[in-house]
């Protein structure tokens, strides 16, 4: 029995060593992935890393060339029976709908071809905020207000599975909110998300898990939590009113840092994640410190750092290595000249 099978009872997505050949295109290599029901995964990557070749693959309009995989339970591109469809939604990244049909003909169409009564498509077209538009025709209707219809043809039939491809591409930001005040809810019922998005810091704290991509193979898969320890990047400490030569009596202490200034003569500091503590009990000891606040790194700083061709994630079956030294990516810059200072030279009294 393949583990996609064994899963499926509990998992919404299983991927079994999932590899897609295409052309002489190797679209997707080696993915192992299972997503819990009730969860909200990112799918990272840059252009072409294979995140629409993945949902393809959940949606059963491609076939794997090698391994298996699992949607709700089945095997989605032998799961012919309008059940299983009725539990999908699906935004595709380019969404195209007929100009001259307004919005609740759209959608009406659409529900009917989904098999679901028409009652639902007022309600949705209000829960996207096009009430007000329902009866224009899509030809007058902007870039965001037609994403906007995609993500309401989504959501007909209260899916199991919402998978969203850029969402968010051209909402201005009120509606990017709301979209993930939507994903938020529809989590809360126990749906289960997959979106793509390049839109790293709006995405941060909607997904519970993120998936990065690069040509087709997994770089890295994991909560914000275990990608921050993996990959060891700094805590940004900003503070006013700390003493200009801050950095030199941290390395002093024996904690690397780096210095510079940020935006309004704040200093900035950038310490190793197992130096925080000692840094921050450092830093709120002087007596002339205004304020202080320190940030973990953020899904796009652990996304370039997986990006780089050093940070693959050997836990992914990738070369290279996501671990060294903490110590050895941090310099005191001296903030007063810019000089880069060596721990080394500068570690006396
Ligand atoms: N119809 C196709 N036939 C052959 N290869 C394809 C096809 N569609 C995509 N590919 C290739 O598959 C790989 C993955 O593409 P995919 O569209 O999944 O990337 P993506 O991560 O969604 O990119 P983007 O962010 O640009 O949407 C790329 O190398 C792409 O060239």
């Amino acid at each position: 029995m393949t583990r996609a099978t064994t899963c499926a009872t509990t998992s919404a997505i299983v991927f079994d060593d999932v590899s897609l050949k295409h052309g002489g295109v190797t679209r997707l290599s080696h993915l192992s992935l299972e997503v819990n029901r009730g969860e909200v995964l990112g799918l990272l990557g840059h252009n072409g890393a294979g995140k629409t070749t993945s949902m393809k693959l959940m949606l059963g309009l491609l076939s794997p060339t090698q391994g298996s995989l699992s949607v709700l339970g089945q095997r989605p591109d032998r799961a012919g029976d309008r059940a299983f469809r009725q539990h999908l939604g699906y935004l595709p990244e380019n969404v195209r709908f007929y100009p001259n049909l307004s919005g609740r003909e759209t959608l009406t169409y659409l529900a009917r071809l989904k098999g679901r009564p028409t009652a639902e498509v007022d309600e949705l077209l209000v829960q996207v905020g096009l009430g007000g538009a329902a009866d224009r025709r899509l030809a007058t209707w902007s870039k965001g207000m037609r994403q906007r219809l995609g993500l309401a043809q989504a959501l007909l039939g209260e899916p199991r599975l919402l998978l969203l491809d850029e969402p968010t591409s051209g909402l201005d930001p009120a509606a990017t909110e709301a979209v993930y005040a939507t994903i938020g809810m529809l989590k809360a019922r126990g749906v289960t998300v997959v979106l793509s998005s390049h839109l790293l810091p709006g995405v941060e704290p909607v997904i519970d898990r993120a998936l990065i991509l690069g040509e087709g193979k997994c770089l890295a898969l994991g909560d914000l939590a275990s990608l921050r320890e993996r990959f060891a990047l700094p805590y940004v400490i900003e503070m006013r009113g700390a003493p200009q030569d801050l950095a030199l009596r941290l390395i002093r202490e024996g904690i690397p840092a780096r210095s510079s200034l940020a935006d309004g003569g704040r200093l900035r500091l950038e310490v190793a994640p197992e130096h925080r503590m000692n840094a921050l009990r450092l830093c709120t000891a002087f007596q002339g410190l205004k304020d202080l606040e320190i940030r973990p790194p953020s899904l796009e700083a652990l996304y370039r750092r997986v990006q780089a061709p050093s940070g693959r994630d050997p836990g992914n079956g990738n070369e290279g290595s996501s671990e060294s030294d903490a110590s050895d990516r941090y310099q005191v810059i001296d903030e007063s000249d810019h000089t880069t200072v060596s721990p080394s030279a500068e570690d006396t009294p």
